[in-house]
């Protein structure tokens, strides 16, 4: 089977986290879809929550990573998404619960909050948990579309 890709896009805050993930990425055996930003020059997180929307939305990913200086701007573009359920993580028991209860899509990381080991910690472990499911969750999870 091949491995999974995951989408992964970034703001100029979120670039160099993006890369050493990417990275990460690939050590834990997935594919990475790579949808910018390509370099520290300052761009708007909305363009780049929308990008990675989009290969959502067509079926290039099904799952991915969002990054900018605080998680929050880029969550919150791509939660307009009707699709995207993108989760803002600090630490590893908030990326498994976003993933056992919220079924979240997307990880959102805050570069310029959280070191490389606690977001290598968020990947992992986000990309490793799987819904819970039952039915509080799922009906939960449905009133969210
Ligand atoms: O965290 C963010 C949005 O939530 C952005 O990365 C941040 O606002 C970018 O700031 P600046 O343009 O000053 O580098």
């Amino acid at each position: 089977m091949p491995p999974e890709t995951i989408a992964i896009a970034a703001d100029h805050a979120g670039f160099e986290l993006k890369e050493l993930l990417k990275a990460e990425l690939v050590r834990l055996g997935f594919q990475s879809l790579d949808l910018g930003t390509n370099g520290p020059e300052s761009v708007d997180y909305p363009d780049f929550a929308d990008k990675l929307a989009a290969a959502l939305k067509e079926g290039r990913a099904a799952r991915g990573v969002l990054i900018c200086g605080t998680g929050i701007g880029i969550s919150i573009a791509a939660n307009r998404h009707r699709h995207v359920r993108a989760a803002v993580c600090h630490d590893g028991t908030s990326a498994r619960l976003a993933r056992q209860h919220n079924n979240a899509n997307v990880l959102a990381l805050g570069a310029r909050l959280l070191g490389p080991e606690v977001a290598k910690d968020c990947l992992e472990t986000f990309l490793a948990t799987a819904f819970e499911g039952g039915e509080r969750h799922t009906r939960r999870v449905g009133k969210l579309s």
